[in-house]
């Protein structure tokens, strides 16, 4: 077996540094290009990381991590697990990922603790495995076009499997990967990558069992090429010393978040992650070196903790970033010149605490990185005052993680808020966005470059705002919304309304398919300087006499969906910003309005991935929660809302927010929600349109979905809306779905002789 290039990434983001792969797929699937533009686009795109990579100085590079929509759905591809369904479509691809005008497409959920989602691979008994291993091949083959030798990276049998809950197909499955392996040894191919994430999971015995059997017969396969088995997100547990008593030569450890392996791995190479692929903070280089040197395997390799995709490209895009802050960043191509740059110092054997970027022949290519003045010990932060002065008294107190516990018990509140909502039964509603337009779009744009003025764009999103009112009282719905014009996401807009937070211009992050998130990062104390929602939604609620909900985002989500200060425990970053969003809901009470909706979409997301952890997370995250939202009075109807995230493994935490309504995704995800919800005690309204397809549902689908909602759960208690905000749709999708919708509700209404 060959050695492992010693220095490599288990991934690399791949939108584009411009989200160049966006634009090229939104054309394509708008008609206004063909797929041999898309093929191209992608192939810029990968050509262009495998040079960076190159120049930067790595020796592994990764193949096979460019997707054009997810590697998971890219993997069933592989394995030929296609529904039958999706055959005939024009672009069986896209079908799966995204639906068509007949066909709704396949479910899409979060991938482990992370706010990326994937497609969920649907494998029924019928199922037939075949290998397609054009995709794999072809990579390396282009690449090897470029002058690139590559090693394929593959979602594993176990994960694969786990993740479409149909391990007891693992023997069918485990023929493909023989299969491939042949091929990749065929093509001279050197190492494949099989990433297994799972396994740094609670794995029941007969799963463990599974890791055996998959790797032992990998292992056995006589002409393939090297197994890297890569975990990540976590610490391996009880799957490492089953994983290391099979015959794969390498195994990729998360060493940030996990520490030393517990088991011999004397004999195996061990592809070590002491690179964060989760945050933006630079590398610790004294730490990682000492993992290095620590670590007992029969080859060290440097690497990132898991794929790059979670981080923006680069650094080098930010040029507004403030310089302080800048020091203590890395990006991902930051990222790769620290693993390159540490693979050299742990050749050199520099002892942990050696300053990087020196050494007895000149500097190394690392130099850059760590600049004279940065010590090479554990970045303090300690003498940041932006982050050192903590208010007083600090919101990690005792006192602040008390829920608040000011609202009267629900039968109190439900009958306040019914007096004076006087809502209709199975009252319509939306998640809180509407389309954004691509004039509003340039209009922020605009106003950032100067050439349109504060007051000039306000006035565009009241305009905005009077449309969205006025289509939504049309359409005859009965809760309405304000229809999020003024915010460019759900987080950063909050983020950039608050203390504490800076906001990047291209830190992009690839969330599904083509939609991207520019993650805040959360680098400081945070507060709320003056109220943030309240003139818009008193504006709306000025133009109506509907009822209309302010939005916000809750604490959790927030700090989420930001990369987040790591020197306090999360739980109390989380407290910060739930006594932000206590004022804004206080605030908003203030103004009149009477329905509030704080989202929690990420309440699942940073559940941790052990069991033995999950319980305190709960706790204190559903306590930041009810502080955030129980200074609202009993007559304000507090909302809270959850989209694509395996709700059902957090039921009793949803409960506990003690939201009066629950809005929950589930129109995409087959309505398999309901049976687990249907013991909530309070209003639910589970998703009836799914707005990540642009297919229109029928009236009748709403309805047929309606009836199902109706035979779980009593109908005093039932809300109707879409899965989740609809600000990717069109105004077309949107007015025609949404009058589906209401026709739906209607008819049912009157058969209910309500
Ligand atoms: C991902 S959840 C989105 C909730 C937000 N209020 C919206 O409608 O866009
Ligand atoms: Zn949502």
């Amino acid at each position: 077996m060959s050695t492992f290039p010693p220095s490599t990434v288990l991934g690399y983001p791949r939108i584009g540094p411009r989200r160049e792969l966006k634009r090229a797929l939104e054309s394509y699937w708008s008609g206004r290009s063909t797929r041999a533009d898309l093929d191209r686009a992608g192939a810029e795109l990968r050509e262009r990381t495998w040079r960076r990579l190159a120049e930067l100085g790595l020796h592994g590079l990764p193949s096979n991590t460019f997707s054009l929509y997810d590697q998971v759905l890219d993997t069933a591809v592989l394995l030929g697990a296609v529904p039958e369904r999706y055959r005939d479509a024009a672009d069986p691809y896209f079908a799966m990922a995204r639906g068509t005008e007949g066909l709704a497409p396949l479910r899409m959920t979060k991938w482990f603790d992370t706010n990326y989602h994937y497609i969920v691979p649907e494998i029924e008994p019928g199922t037939v495995f075949k290998l397609d291993a054009s995709k794999v091949l072809g990579e390396v083959r282009e690449a090897r076009a470029l002058g690139f030798e590559t090693r394929p990276v593959i979602v594993g049998p176990v994960t694969f499997l786990l993740l479409g809950s149909a391990l007891e197909r693992l023997e069918d499955v485990l023929g493909c990967y023989e299969e491939l392996l042949v091929a990749l040894a065929a093509e001279g191919v050197a190492w494949v990558q099989l990433d297994e994430p799972a396994l740094v999971g609670d794995r029941a015995p007969e799963e463990l069992a599974a890791v055996r059997t998959a790797y032992e017969r990998l292992g056995a396969v006589p002409s393939r090429p090297g197994l890297f088995v890569a975990s990540y997100f976590g610490e391996l547990g009880e799957s490492l010393p089953v994983l290391a008593g099979t015959p794969v030569e390498a195994i990729g450890l998360d060493l940030v978040r996990g520490g030393l392996p517990a088991a011999d791995l004397t004999g195996k190479i061990v592809v070590a992650g002491v690179v964060s692929g989760r945050d933006v903070w630079r590398t610790s280089p004294g730490r990682a070196l000492s993992l290095l040197g620590a670590l007992q395997a029969a080859q060290v390799v440097v690497s990132t903790s898991c794929s790059l995709l979670h981080v923006p490209y680069t650094l080098a895009d930010e040029p507004e970033l403030e310089a302080g802050l800048r020091g203590r960043l890395a990006f991902a191509e930051e990222k790769v010149a620290e693993v390159v740059a540490l693979a050299e110092a742990h050749a050199r054997g520099a002892a942990p605490g050696t300053p990087a970027g020196t050494s007895a022949d000149g500097p190394v290519s690392g130099a850059l990185l760590w600049d004279d003045d940065e010590p090479s010990v554990e970045l303090s932060w300690d003498d940041e005052p932006s982050v050192a002065l903590l208010p007083e008294p600090g919101p990690a107190s005792a006192e602040a993680v008390k829920p608040a516990g000011e609202r009267s018990p629900y039968p109190v509140r439900a009958a306040a808020q019914a007096e004076h909502l006087r809502l209709p039964p199975l009252p319509t509603t939306t998640i809180g966005s509407f389309p954004q337009t691509g004039e509003l779009r340039a209009a922020r744009a605009a106003v950032a470059a100067g050439t349109l003025s504060q007051a000039d764009y306000e006035r565009r999103v009241e305009t905005e705002i009077e449309r969205v009112i006025r289509l939504q009282e049309r359409l005859g719905l009965d809760v309405l919304v304000h229809g999020e014009p003024e915010r460019n996401d759900m987080v950063q807009y909050f983020a950039e309304h608050l203390d504490g937070f800076a906001v990047t211009r291209n830190g992009w992050v690839q969330s599904y398919g083509s939609r991207c998130t520019r993650p805040p990062i959360l680098h400081g104390d945070v507060s709320r300087p003056e109220p943030i929602t309240v003139r818009w939604a008193r504006y709306a609620q000025s133009l109506t006499s509907q009822p209309v909900k302010g939005m916000l985002t809750g604490p959790v989500t927030i700090v989420a969906w930001s990369f987040v200060r790591d020197d306090l425990p999360l739980r109390d970053v989380v407290f910060q910003v739930a006594d932000a969003i206590r004022q804004e809901v206080r605030d908003l009470e203030a103004a009149g309005v009477s329905i509030i909706q704080v989202d929690e979409p990420a309440l699942r997301e940073l559940l941790p991935l052990r069991r033995a952890d999950q319980a305190a997370y709960l706790e204190w995250a559903v306590a930041a929660y009810r502080r955030a939202t129980s200074g609202a009075g009993d007559r304000t109807q507090i909302h809270t809302h959850l989209c694509y995230s395996d709700a059902d493994q957090i039921l009793a935490a949803i409960d506990g927010l003690d939201a009066d309504v629950t809005t929950i995704e589930s129109a995409r995800s087959g309505a398999r929600i309901l049976g687990a919800v249907s013991t909530f005690g309070r209003g639910l309204g589970p998703g009836v349109y799914d707005i990540h397809s642009p297919r229109v549902p029928s009236a009748e689908e709403v309805e047929s979905l309606l009836r199902r909602t109706l035979a779980a759960l009593p109908v005093e208690r039932v809300w109707v809306n879409p899965d989740c905000g609809l600000k990717t749709r069109t105004y077309e999708e949107v007015e025609a779905s949404l009058a589906n919708v209401v026709t739906a509700t209607r008819h049912l209404r009157t058969t209910l002789g309500a």
